[in-house]
């Protein structure tokens, strides 16, 4: 099948019977659920996007062995053009929502690309995984499916290793082997959109333990397999809210749920790492997604902060406070952060260049600092927006009053902007405002923002350890010679051809520094 349109995946989807849990619930239909309404049309959308005629060619490209168009995130980059066509699809696909959703389809789309780039590192133990990562990015690109992932262990004590903790399957581990597969127990947190979800891929991120093989599994199952349960949190957007009172949040809600495997039996042929001794050095060495992963992330980001930015200063001129010099530079601020971000994401791409096996990739020292750049820029945003919203977010009348016409008259004097701004401008652009800035949607997107990628202590500290700084060190040298050196000084390159990073030489443990992980 190629890239499907929305109509294909929501009939899909109501096919299946998952165990999904809402409020001691279980949603026996997802897509006849009212809290769920919003964000799956927004899902739907997504697949209509990429067959719409506007914009068919950014979205697909032709199947090599079938001529079929797929969804351009499936596509692996053998060039610097199909890395500017990815980067222009993922971008559209996030401009959709604004950024509001992180865990839109491209995202494991092009998480299970690396699989099959890394297909061979998951043959060293047995040539069928190799062979199943393959296979299984294929299923997922020929049938257009859309996955959720979980990566980390519940926080029960993190001070521990997973084979420590009170009970053995507290973490996810492999309980034991049968002719058909391994049978899982324990659990993962935070699986973002598994109510939308066909696919469940797992993964552990962070760093295993030594003797931890058991808990290094690897792994991808339909989302209604026997013994999964998925129990959602509170939603934040409930059923009812309105498009002109939750802008945002009534179409964007991405679910979070923790993901409990109740002996759940994962088939041979679903396998990538199946615990075995061995399991963790792999895992510990292989995330196994691909580096367009960071440039869907990427996008994501810009779109929300482009957003940020423009509430900001929207709201700014809307109640005429765009005069005031603390107003002005603190919006001059952010529109620096802003193209601060958009320098370093068109910069990496800039700097791209091929790996030893062909892929080209931007330069991800560059897209890892935009990384960490994103989440106190848009905190700043977030701020900033507060800052000048003050009371206003308070007295933003519902759609409910503006269509009651004895108060019409009234909301339309007294809650209007300045000259030209009317009532119900001005209460559309708080009520977004809110939605980003205050609301639990907006909060619980900073959240994301701040962890989707990891603890970003230990992340910035493996940037740290694994950075190659053989160039800074030798200016230190060439200041500590003094005169003697003084007009030895290097010329910049006319052009800057930028390798790609080697893999880092320390010890790293799935992305952490090995120094934060426990030890048993
Ligand atoms: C909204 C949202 C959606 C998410 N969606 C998904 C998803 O779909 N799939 C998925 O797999 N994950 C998802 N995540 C989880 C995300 O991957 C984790 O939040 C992230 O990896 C951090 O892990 P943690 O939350 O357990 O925090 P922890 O790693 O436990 O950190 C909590 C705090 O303790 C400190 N800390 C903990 N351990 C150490 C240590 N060893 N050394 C030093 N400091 C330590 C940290 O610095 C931090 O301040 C999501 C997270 C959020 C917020």
């Amino acid at each position: 099948m190629p890239a499907r349109t929305g109509k294909q995946y929501l009939d899909n989807l109501a096919s299946l019977d998952p165990e999904i849990y809402l409020n001691g619930r279980r949603i026996r239909h997802v897509t006849e659920e009212p809290v769920f309404a919003g964000p799956l049309r927004t899902v739907a959308e997504q697949y209509d996007l990429q067959l719409d005629p506007r914009y068919v060619d950014v979205c697909t490209y032709e199947s090599p062995t079938t001529g079929e168009r797929l969804s351009r995130s499936f596509q692996p980059c053998r060039s610097k053009e199909d890395l500017v066509a990815k980067r222009r699809h993922f971008k559209l696909r996030a401009d959709h929502t604004f950024g509001m959703m992180g865990r839109s389809p491209d995202f494991m789309n092009a998480f299970v690309l690396g699989w099959s780039n890394n297909a061979h590192i998951f043959g060293e133990l047995d040539a069928r995984f190799g062979e199943n990562a393959r296979r299984y990015y294929e299923h997922v690109r020929d049938h257009d499916l859309f996955l959720t992932h979980v990566l980390i262990n519940p926080a029960i004590d993190r001070s521990k290793t997973s084979s420590q903790q009170e009970d053995p399957f507290l973490h996810l581990g492999k309980v034991r082997e049968t002719d058909e597969g391994i049978v899982v127990r324990g659990a993962k947190m935070l699986s973002t959109m598994a109510p939308f979800a066909e696919e469940l891929v797992v993964v552990p991120f962070g760093g295993i333990a030594p003797g931890d093989d058991d808990y290094a599994v690897v792994f991808a199952v339909p989302i209604d397999t026997p013994g999964l349960k998925f129990i959602c949190r509170e939603p934040v957007a409930p059923a009812g809210r309105t498009e002109f009172d939750h802008p945002l949040s009534s179409r964007f809600e991405e679910m979070d749920c923790i993901a409990v495997f109740d002996d759940v039996l994962v088939p041979w042929d679903r396998v990538v790492v199946d615990g075995r001794p061995g399991s963790r050095d792999l895992v510990n060495r292989v995330l196994g997604n691909d580096p367009s992963v960071l440039v869907v992330n990427a996008c994501r980001s810009l779109a929300s902060v482009e957003l940020l930015c423009g509430v900001a200063t929207k709201i700014a001129d809307a109640t005429g406070i765009d005069n005031f010099l603390h107003v002005q530079e603190k919006l001059g601020d952010l529109l620096a952060r802003l193209d601060t971000l958009r320098t370093l994401f068109h910069g990496a791409e800039a700097l791209a260049a091929p790996l030893p096996d062909g892929t080209w990739v931007p330069y991800m020292p560059g897209l890892m600092a935009f990384h960490m750049q994103t989440a106190p820029t848009h905190r700043r945003m977030v701020e900033v927006i507060q800052i000048l919203a003050a009371g206003n977010f308070f007295y933003a009348p519902s759609g409910g009053d503006f269509a009651n016409e004895e108060l019409r008259p009234f909301i339309d004097r007294f809650v209007r902007g300045r000259p030209g701004v009317s009532a119900e401008e001005r209460v559309r652009l708080f009520k977004l405002a809110w939605d980003v800035a205050g609301d639990g949607f907006g909060q619980r997107l900073m959240q994301y923002v701040h962890y989707y990628s990891g603890d970003p202590v230990r992340l910035t500290a493996a940037l740290y350890l694994s950075a190659d700084k053989t160039e800074i060190h030798r200016t230190v040298e060439r200041a500590l010679a003094g005169s003697e050196r003084s007009l030895d000084i290097p010329v910049s390159p006319e052009r800057l051809e930028m390798a790609p990073p080697p893999p880092p030489t320390k010890p790293l443990t799935g992305m952490y520094p090995a120094k934060s992980q426990p030890s048993s």
